[in-house]
């Protein structure tokens, strides 16, 4: 049989590569921007990324609509006015919007249920671009077919724009769960892993054997908080993924971070605590002096209260 370290696709170098770039963004922050003074804040309070978009994931709730892809002149500006690493988001199947992000030279692609999905049956296939792209997943087959496909960074779905991380700690736990019972089974035993995970033979043995996805496993959905991002990184996330949290001032409305110094100071002071609490999450004396400096938290909106059909972490598969 085939080494599934070194044979297939998850062993080409290209892959490799792609997987190397996201194992750069561990232990930091990646947080959602709408403009490129948000993205400066971003910056300038330590995160280690920005993923440019037009709207956050709590006012694309609100407002309902289409979700697509952002326009690329936002994506380019952005781009231009930061040093960091870009990702940018495309439609679930929007192979075309990913084609344009990838030709925009973003760094990261994520392949999100934050927006529309334009495909009911087939993600992107990950592999026909030198871009890497990042995928959600709810549980560790959802995980393990994206990354089959391409994925070179998993992070938990959550439930995007509400505030409220029961849902990111959910799939963070039933993902870190499901691969410890993948590491006492024995080889014959990993073939009905397989088949019950719907995942490739090949990577449910390798995650078996390793004991960890084969790519880095982020955290995103619902993380408001100094103390919700210290909570994912100890439950195992090695990077968190922050978008409706700092920049909203109520559900619909951003903070005015370019004519208000006050609220430019309370989206400042989110921005920097999420960073230290992310970077000394298991610190609580200092994840609790990153939460007295934050001015105004997300009012947020209870995932249990959302119906089942306006869920964004059940588009994908
Ligand atoms: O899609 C994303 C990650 O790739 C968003 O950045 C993230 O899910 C935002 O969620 P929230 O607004 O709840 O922080």
């Amino acid at each position: 049989m085939a080494d599934p370290t070194t044979n297939g696709n998850f062993g080409s170098s290209s892959l490799r590569l792609k997987t190397g770039l996201a194992e750069m963004l561990k232990g930091g922050v990646i947080m959602d921007v709408m403009n490129v003074e948000q993205a400066r804040i971003a910056e300038e309070a330590g995160a280690i990324s920005v993923m440019a978009l037009e709207r956050v994931p709590a006012m694309i709730r609100a407002e309902g609509g289409v979700a697509r892809m952002a326009n690329p002149k936002l994506i380019k500006e952005i781009v231009a006015a930061v040093s960091i690493p870009v990702m940018a988001k495309a439609r679930i199947g929007h192979f075309a919007e990913a084609q344009v992000l990838q030709t925009l030279g973003v760094d990261f692609i994520d392949e999100s249920e934050v927006l529309t999905p334009a495909d009911e049956v087939y993600h992107i296939d990950k592999h026909a671009f030198t871009t890497p792209f990042v995928c959600g997943a709810r549980n560790l087959g959802e995980a393990l077919r994206r990354i089959a496909e391409g994925a070179a960074m998993i992070r938990t779905k959550g439930e995007p724009g509400t505030g409220d991380v029961v849902h990111a700690v959910q799939h963070m736990r039933q993902i870190v769960r499901e691969i410890k019972a993948l590491t006492v089974l024995d080889d014959s035993e990993l073939y009905n892993a397989a088949k019950v995970h719907g995942a490739p033979y090949e990577l449910v043995r390798m995650v078996a054997k390793a004991g960890k996805l084969p790519v880095p496993n982020f955290s995103a959905g619902g993380i408001a908080t100094p103390a919700d991002a210290a909570l994912m990184m100890q439950l195992g996330a090695e990077s968190i993924f922050v978008g409706s949290g700092i920049f909203m001032k109520e559900r619909a409305t951003p903070l005015d971070v370019e004519n208000d110094p006050k609220e430019r100071a309370e989206a400042v002071s989110r921005a920097k605590a999420i960073v230290i609490a992310t970077t000394h999450y298991n610190d609580p004396q200092i994840v609790a002096e990153a939460s007295e400096a934050v001015t105004g938290t997300m009012k947020g909106l209870a995932a249990a209260a959302i119906e089942e059909r306006d869920l964004m972490q059940t588009r994908g598969w």
